[in-house]
């Protein structure tokens, strides 16, 4: 086992504070080094934080030698390369056992491009314990002095579906809420562990090294490991757990490259966006924001206990020193940057990053030109800017408190606060103008605009289109989009002058009222920037001259379109209300097709209907529907105390233990009502 005494404590822990994000470096493996020559540099380095104390805080640097550009992040600790996992045992992870006994839950997630040393980092080897062993071994002799009962489980993730590792038939696992809002994991097994032997026997015998492959069977997957400990004394019934998670997620793959293994470019986006999934709980839970999205995934809902509350949430960022996959690791690194929300550049050389995002960003997606769902995406944009707005000004200033740095905020401080809420409100009009347009932003990964997620967005090229959509396109994108200026605004907010570093693990809403000016161009500009209703009435008419010259048209439904042409205030508007779609198919559509088209639009507004009914209906009326007795009808009217609309979508219905066979059956069943 690793020497782990001699470590010194990490001097910046704080125990109160939630999240830590921090970073590890993979070094070469034996193969690896074969093909690296021994005088290249290393394209990651490690700063520590300084002796005389200017900088507490660790930053690591990636110089992409290809490109020449060089991007710096702070964390709250950065492993050097190759460093042994029990340094980061005994800085991170040994401070938080102590605290699971005394009644916190913790989450240990690693996070990383594949191969990126994930699996060696949480599980390691027999030989090389990873940090999940060491934990363990850590809290078995703590068991034994305070007489707690250790149990563990293992579970794999694949397509949004959850297997027990330890049950050989490896049954699913369905995620349960009862009214009372805890979570219960039906299928998942407990092995209790009383030593270490019998935990090295369960873990890397049973289900988490190759030796039993999971029905799914896919290369890439999640894998977590569930530490339960109670009280011995407690009765099952009064019994209360305390838990640790190891989380080993699956390898972050660019969605715009093939796959290594061939997994289909569905499936992998399927994969990705469980992990978008995890880093925006984290994103909500580091910025103490109310809502929390635990529901955007099954990984989230299994972990949100150990997520929720006190928790300790512990975020390893792993990255690799092979200048081969630096693509990989830089995409990672700055997917996880948006963890966090204060950004800070200290180096001068990144000219070419701030001239690309100084042009508007659009997404791949939409050069593709793939047809999407546009009320969808509608919702989920609009929907969340509105949400975070909303809690901003509240958040930064709990978070203050939450990570222990209880700063008093400054009148100007404030205000600056409560101005960004007006700059976010109004960036959610390019959010909506993007999405009225009828193509794919499903492969944007996360709707926040990121400036150092500059990898994963790309700059707007011409785009051409031929077919009768390409004069609407290139209409909307210059209409809608915001222009070359307000782009480059926005990119002054993110990328701050200096350029170069971002701040990982950072208190947010800590920055400097400097910071909060630069981080604000709606601010800075709103003499100049007209109001939000003279934008909206500005986007609207756009809309409705396009709806004119385009064939395939978008009409706003008569009260909308009045309302937006008149001269009404919306000064209270949070929520700018979408317009209602109805597709006018201009060409020569077959009958068969005309009947295709009609059958799926009502079987769209059939189930918009149902889930309608479930969002508002009483008790009573909740119990005549197939499926659903008087346990899911009160489990769903508590949920919708919780939020008023619980079901956007069927996938909503497994929240309330339905297959999604029984969601098939349910809605056939509806359907087939209509006929008697
Ligand atoms: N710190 C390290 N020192 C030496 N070898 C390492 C280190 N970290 C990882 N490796 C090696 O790198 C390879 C990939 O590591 P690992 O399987 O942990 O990556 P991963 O991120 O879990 O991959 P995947 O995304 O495919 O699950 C393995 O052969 C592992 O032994």
């Amino acid at each position: 086992m690793a020497e782990t005494n001699n470590v010194k404590p990490n001097r910046c822990f704080n125990p109160s504070r939630k999240v830590r994000i921090i970073g590890k470096i993979r070094g070469f493996t034996d193969k690896e080094s074969e093909s690296v020559s021994k005088d290249s540099k290393p394209w990651i380095t490690v700063k520590k934080p300084q002796e005389n104390g200017s900088s507490e805080k660790y930053a690591v640097f990636l110089e992409a030698q290809s490109t020449g550009r060089k991007d710096g992040y702070e964390l709250d600790y950065c492993s050097e390369q190759d460093e042994e996992i029990g340094e980061i045992y005994s800085r991170e992870i040994k401070p938080v056992v102590s605290d699971i006994f005394d009644g916190r839950n913790a989450c240990v997630i690693a996070f990383g491009a594949r191969g990126s040393g994930k699996t060696y980092t949480i599980q390691g080897s027999p030989e090389k314990p990873g940090l999940a062993v060491l934990a363990m071994s850590e809290i078995l002799s703590k068991a034994r002095e305070l007489r707690k009962s250790v149990s563990v489980s293992l579970y794999e993730l694949s397509q949004d579906q959850a297997y027990d590792l330890l049950n050989p038939k490896h049954p699913t696992i369905q995620v349960l809420e009862d009214a009372h809002g805890k979570i219960n994991l039906k299928g998942l097994s407990q092995v209790p562990v009383k030593s270490i032997s019998e935990f090295h026997n369960v873990y890397f015998s049973q289900g988490s090294l190759n030796s039993q492959k999971v029905q799914t069977d896919q290369p890439r997957s999640h894998r977590g490991l569930m530490v339960h400990i109670s009280s011995e004394e407690d009765s099952l019934k009064t019994k209360l757990v305390n838990k640790i998670n190891f989380v080993d997620l699956a390898g972050y793959e660019d969605p715009k490259k093939s796959s290594r293994d061939g997994i289909t470019p569905a499936k992998s986006n399927g994969i990705n966006k469980s992990l978008y999934a995890i880093l925006n709980v984290v994103t909500a839970i580091y910025a103490n924001e109310i809502r929390v999205p635990y529901r955007e995934s099954k990984l989230t809902r299994i972990l949100q206990d150990s997520l929720a509350g006190s928790s300790h949430v512990l975020l390893v960022t792993c990255l690799m020193q092979n200048p081969v996959f630096c693509q990989d690791s830089l995409s990672s690194i700055s997917l996880v940057s948006r963890s966090c929300r204060s950004t800070k550049q200290v180096l001068t050389d990144s000219t070419n990053r701030i001239n690309s995002l100084a042009k508007a960003k659009v997404p791949s997606s939409l050069k593709s030109g793939k047809i999407m769902s546009a009320s969808l995406s509608v919702k989920k944009h609009v929907g969340r800017s509105q949400l975070s707005s909303a809690n901003e000004a509240g958040s930064i200033l709990k978070g203050r408190k939450l990570f222990g740095e209880e700063k008093v905020a400054t009148p100007k401080q404030l205000r600056c606060q409560s101005e960004d809420t007006s700059a976010q409100k109004s960036k959610m009009l390019p959010n909506l103008a993007l999405v009225v347009a009828p193509f794919s932003l499903e492969e944007v990964p996360m709707d926040k605009s990121n400036s150092q997620c500059s990898s994963m967005i790309e700059p707007v090229e011409d785009v051409n289109f031929e077919g009768p959509g390409s004069q609407s396109l290139s209409k909307l994108q210059n209409t809608l989009l915001p222009s070359a200026d307000s782009a480059t605004t926005m990119t002054e907010t993110e990328a701050s002058p200096q350029s170069g570093i971002y701040h990982l693990g950072s208190t947010p809403g800590a920055n400097s009222d400097a910071i909060c000016e630069a981080n604000n161009p709606v601010h800075k500009k709103n003499d100049a920037s007209p109001p939000l209703s003279e934008r909206i009435r500005e986007i609207s008419n756009n809309l409705k001259s396009l709806c004119a010259s385009s064939p395939l048209s978008i009409k706003m439904p008569e009260e909308a379109a009045a309302s937006y042409g008149s001269q009404l205030c919306y000064n209270d508007i949070v929520e700018p209300k979408t317009p209602a779609m109805e597709l006018s198919i201009a060409r020569y559509c077959s009958p068969r097709g005309n009947f295709s088209n009609r059958s799926s639009g009502v079987k769209h507004s059939l189930v918009h209907e149902y889930l309608s009914f479930l969002n508002s209906a009483n008790k009573e009326e909740l119990k005549s529907l197939k499926g659903i007795g008087e346990k899911r009808a009160t489990y769903i009217l508590e949920l919708r105390k919780e939020s008023p609309e619980p079901f956007k979508t069927l996938d909503d219905l497994q929240d309330i233990g339905l297959s999604a066979k029984q969601i098939k059956g349910m809605m056939k069943q509806v359907a087939g009502d209509l006929f008697n």
